[in-house]
């Protein structure tokens, strides 16, 4: 009965070891005990009680590891998103325990709201750091090649790895755990192996002599150098050096590999204003700043969790939008009674934006070759109760260019791009880019442009945007268009958006490390009467 109660009832996390700044030399012995029990574990499904079959629980696992390791596993070989926000839901530690128990062969205690701060921070920060952790790993294990090693043991050393090279958590604690997890999750000679080598890396921390490569040599060698120790593809940092200079390509990689703030937009077509918000942000104490640029948002640092349980989302109340995009929705300047298209729209956050400005009247026609991401769109509309001006069209913009209903006062393009101004939000996102991606994008984007272009009315507004800040993605996609299409013009967006954001060629641009925001690009094209 006890361990059922014990379920029942939030737990109180492990006490912690008493912890060590520094790395004794005698090996770390832990406490031979019986570490998984199996016991009935009670859920509630509706209104009666079931048995689920008994799980093995292991109580000894600090739980935040053990769900961090099978994330990160998850990520990397199944390619899964991650979910960074850790909304509850899809990704979230309640279903992540299927996940562990499937992998691990045990599950732990359930994730308390704290456990899933830890996790984020720990698969964040992993993946960030991934290329760097590596690199260490590597030169730790001079007799293993990593690409060899089991995914799960080289799972276990990054997140070891990081603790105490980036988050410089008490090393006895560090050691200690990941060790627990290794013996537990794999065998115990795979716990004694992570055990030498984090025991290792903390001998090389405290004498400060990491081995870390120096920047020497020519590009390519300096590019290698600097993309290990900012923890980057060494394609990214060869680009940036090319297009800002490696000063800046080195500030970019630092602004990438910090921790991300969040804004929030009050929806005022909920009746919600930014009064409210900050109202109910300071009933939950979390900190937060006025936006110094646009009048329904609020920058969030920490809390973001603390905003969700809340349920201020989930009630249509605000949204997650950065302000970088609501700057781009500025450059759109949606008026009432338009009607306008939006050609890429899903999952839905510029077009609700828009939508709100609407005040009821005009339409916005939602349109997006992704079904699911669509109706993520359509259910987010009712919940912000602007679905009565938004059509949602489930298409590829490439075939609506003769459709004359859609012909529309404004059309705002926001293309499949890069992302590569989101690297900080994004972890997952530099890995899985390659310089390859980039032509077939570009390709994409002019093909986009082109059908986009068909469907704005003589003397009407095309507004082309990007999460990128990769000029080929951007200015010169717009050149390249307005060859094509002499009957366009740039509309310079000074009247739009604050100086600071416009370009010389009168493009809007977010520059991550000037503005701290994201990184985005707007252009503004009117079509001749
Ligand atoms: C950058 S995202 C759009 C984000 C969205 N505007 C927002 O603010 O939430 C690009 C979108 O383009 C969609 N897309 C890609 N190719 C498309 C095509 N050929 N036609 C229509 N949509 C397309 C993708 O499914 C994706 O949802």
């Amino acid at each position: 009965m006890a361990q059922v109660l014990y379920m029942a009832l939030p737990v109180p996390a492990k006490p912690r070891k008493a912890a060590s700044s520094s790395s004794s030399s005698k090996p770390l012995k832990l406490p031979r005990r019986n570490r998984s029990t199996n016991i009935s574990i009670p859920t509630v499904k509706g209104s009666g009680r079931r048995l689920l079959k008994p799980q093995k629980l292991n109580l000894e696992v600090s739980p935040h590891r053990a769900v961090s390791a099978v994330r990160l596993m998850r990520i990397e070989l199944g390619g899964a998103f991650a979910d960074l926000l850790n909304e509850k839901g899809k990704g979230s530690g309640e279903n992540e325990m299927g996940y562990v128990q499937r992998t691990l062969g045990f599950r732990t205690r359930e994730l308390s709201h704290h456990d899933l701060r830890l996790v984020t921070d720990i698969v964040g920060g992993t993946i960030r750091w991934r290329r760097y952790l590596d690199h260490l790993i590597n030169s730790l294990c001079h007799d293993k090649d990593i690409s060899s090693m089991e995914p799960l043991l080289l799972q276990i050393l990054r997140i070891g790895f990081y603790e105490v090279v980036k988050l410089d958590m008490p090393p006895y604690a560090v050691v200690d755990e990941n060790v627990e997890l290794a013996k537990v999750a794999l065998r115990p000679g795979a716990g004694n192996m992570v055990n030498g080598i984090l025991r290792k890396l903390v001998a090389l921390k405290e004498n400060g002599t990491l081995p870390l490569p120096k920047v020497e040599g020519d590009d390519r060698a300096q590019a290698r150098a600097l993309a290990t120790l900012h923890s980057h593809p060494v394609w990214m940092v060869r680009r940036w050096t090319k297009y800002l200079g490696q000063e800046e390509a080195i500030k970019l990689m630092i602004w990438n590999n910090s921790e991300p703030s969040f804004s929030l937009r009050a929806n005022r077509a909920s009746g919600f204003s930014r009064d409210d918000l900050v109202a109910q942000l300071n009933a939950l104490k979390v900190p937060h700043k006025l936006s110094l640029y646009l009048d329904e948002f609020v920058r969030v640092k920490t809390g973001l969790q603390i905003v969700i349980h809340a349920g201020l989302l989930k009630k249509g109340l605000c949204s997650v939008q950065d302000e970088s995009a609501g700057l781009v929705v500025s450059v759109v300047d949606p008026q009432p009674g338009e009607t306008i298209v939006d050609g890429c729209a899903a999952p839905g956050g510029k077009t609700l934006y828009m939508a709100s400005h609407l005040s009821g009247q005009g339409k916005v026609f939602a349109v997006d070759v992704n079904s699911g991401r669509l109706r993520i769109l359509k259910e987010t509309a009712k919940l912000h109760q602007v679905d009565g001006v938004i059509t949602a069209i489930h298409a590829d913009l490439r075939t609506l260019t003769d459709n004359e209903q859609l012909k529309s006062d404004k059309v705002l393009l926001d293309a499949p791009c890069s992302g590569l101004g989101v690297l900080s939000k994004r972890a997952d996102l530099r890995w899985n880019r390659a310089l390859k991606d980039m032509e077939e994008l570009k390709k994409l984007q002019d093909e986009l442009l082109d059908a986009a272009s068909k469907l704005v009315k003589p003397g009407g507004v095309l507004v082309y945007s990007t999460c990128s800040i990769d000029p080929e993605e951007n200015d010169d996609r717009v050149a390249a268009f307005l060859v094509r299409h002499p009957d366009f013009r740039i509309d310079p967006v000074d009247r739009y958006v604050p100086p600071d954001f416009v370009t010389s060629s009168g493009f809007f641009f977010s520059n991550p490390v000037k503005h701290s925001l994201d990184g985005s690009f707007a252009a503004r094209l009117v079509r001749d009467s």
